[in-house]
Order: structure tokens, then C-alpha cells, then sequence
């Protein structure tokens, strides 16, 4: 019985707007992907590490974490896809026999606590199969509709009853995999890619459960969120 834990990388960062994709993007001396790795790893409850790469730079992540020390899990490389969800089927399809578990997680969430990353996996290992860190909505939220000039707002969900997931999400393999087999096809014709693992399991019928997410686990997607990452970095 172990744990695989899937790291996507692939993206370009198109919000971010640098010349290099987002899991190479520096944050206080090392590149995303990297901090990313390391806490993965340094949680004790990951066994390998699956890395989706962008486009042409395989090699160069590859490199970036088989030499260094606090990556001690065995790191296997492959390219990602055009999409999210593309990319983590990908990391799927290169995964080994045995890993019983499997996390996804986002290089674009650097500053993962591994507190977190046990609080997942202990959680599908208490036998809930499919988990994601959640946090409370602050802010209210509007369902809106395109409007004449301005949006138009449908009206106003309960926030008491919302949730802002992050990653790493995790699952038991199977239910994973057959996520993934289900969503290949919609995600082809009339559906947008999922932009969460656990939005497959849910087309799936099948129930999720929330854990308590963290807000050190935040995404960063503009150079607003970098910053703020590299201020919790020197505290
Ligand atoms: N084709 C893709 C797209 C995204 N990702 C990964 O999925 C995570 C979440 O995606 P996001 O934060 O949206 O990253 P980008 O797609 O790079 O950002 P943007 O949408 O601004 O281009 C990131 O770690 C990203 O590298 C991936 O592996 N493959
Ligand atoms: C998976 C995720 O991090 C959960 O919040 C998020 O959905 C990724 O979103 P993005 O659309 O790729 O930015």
C-alpha cells in the first residue's frame, strides 16, 4: 500500500505573464515545481512523485529534482497535456503497479503545508475515497448571467454552505482512474476540461468529502499572489 502523489507542472502561466511557465517561475531562491516537491516529499506520506512537464522542458525538470536532497522520493517525469486535466491523465497513465492512493497537487501551490498533505492521505486511508482540502468563502458570492452591458446577478448562494478547494486531492486509485476514463470523453465534445480532479469524481456520482484545507496551500496565479508567497516565505 502506497501513496503516489501527481505534481502538475505543465501549465504556462498565461496570468502570471512570464516568459517561462509558471513551475519555473522563481520564489525565494527555487522555482515552484520545486517547493512543491519538497514538501510532498518531506510529509513522509508519499511514496513517488509523477511530474507533469511543459512543453520541451522534460529534461530540465527532471534534473531540477532528481539533484536535490529533499526530494527523496523517486521522481518519474512526462510531458503534460493542453489541459489540466489532460495533464494529470497523463501522470496517471505513467503510474506504476501498487500505489493504492494517489494525490494530485499543484506546483502552482508551492507553499503546501505537509501537515495538510497527511491530513488528505490519512483521510483516504480512514476509507473516505475521494478527499479535498476545503476552506471557508469569505467573501459572498453572486451567480451571475451575461447582462446588457453589465452582469446580470441570478442571486446569492450561502456561503455557509460553500467550500474553496485546493489541492492535493486524493483518491484511491480506482476511483481515479475511473474519474479520469469517464471524463476523457466529455471533456472532448461538449464540456470544458474539469479544473478539479474531484469535479470528475462527482460527474461520477460518487461522494467527496472535505478535509480542512490551509490557507498557506493558496494558488498563485498573479504576480500579486507571488509576492504575498514570498512575504510568508521570510516570516
Ligand atoms: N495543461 C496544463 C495546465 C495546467 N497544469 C498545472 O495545473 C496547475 C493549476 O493550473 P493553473 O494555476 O491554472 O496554471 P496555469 O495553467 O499554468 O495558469 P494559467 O491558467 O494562468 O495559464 C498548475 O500547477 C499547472 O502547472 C498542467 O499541469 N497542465
Ligand atoms: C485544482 C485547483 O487548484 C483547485 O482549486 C484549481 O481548480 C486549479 O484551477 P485552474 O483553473 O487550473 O487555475
Amino acid at each position: 500500500m502506497t501513496t503516489l502523489a501527481i505534481l502538475t507542472a505543465a501549465g504556462s502561466g498565461a496570468r502570471l505573464g512570464r516568459d517561462l511557465p509558471k513551475a519555473l517561475v522563481d520564489l525565494g531562491g527555487f522555482p515552484l515545481v520545486l517547493h512543491a516537491a519538497r514538501r510532498l516529499a518531506g510529509s513522509g506520506v508519499v511514496d513517488a512523485l509523477i511530474v507533469t512537464a511543459p512543453g520541451g522542458l522534460r529534461d530540465v525538470v527532471a534534473e531540477l529534482l532528481t539533484a536535490d536532497a529533499y526530494v527523496t522520493v523517486p521522481v518519474t517525469v512526462v510531458d503534460g497535456g493542453p489541459t489540466r486535466q489532460a495533464s494529470v491523465a497523463a501522470g496517471l497513465a505513467a503510474a506504476g503497479a501498487g500505489h493504492d492512493v494517489v494525490l494530485v497537487h499543484d506546483a502552482a501551490r508551492p507553499l503546501v503545508p505537509e501537515d495538510l498533505v497527511r491530513r488528505v492521505v490519512a483521510a483516504v486511508r480512514a476509507g473516505h475515497d475521494a478527499v479535498v482540502p476545503g476552506l471557508p468563502v469569505t467573501d459572498t458570492v453572486k451567480q451571475v448571467v451575461p447582462g446588457d452591458g453589465a452582469e446580470l446577478v441570478l442571486g446569492t448562494p450561502d456561503r455557509a454552505v460553500l467550500r474553496a478547494v485546493q489541492t492535493p486531492q486524493g483518491f484511491t486509485r480506482e476511483l481515479l482512474e475511473r474519474a479520469h476514463k469517464a471524463g476523457e470523453g466529455r471533456s472532448g465534445s461538449e464540456l470544458a476540461a474539469a479544473t478539479d480532479d474531484a469535479g470528475l469524481v462527482e460527474a461520477l456520482g460518487e461522494p467527496v468529502h472535505i478535509v480542512r484545507g490551509d490557507a498557506a496551500a493558496a494558488k498563485i496565479t498573479t504576480e500579486r499572489d507571488l509576492r504575498v508567497a514570498a512575504l510568508e516565505l521570510e516570516d
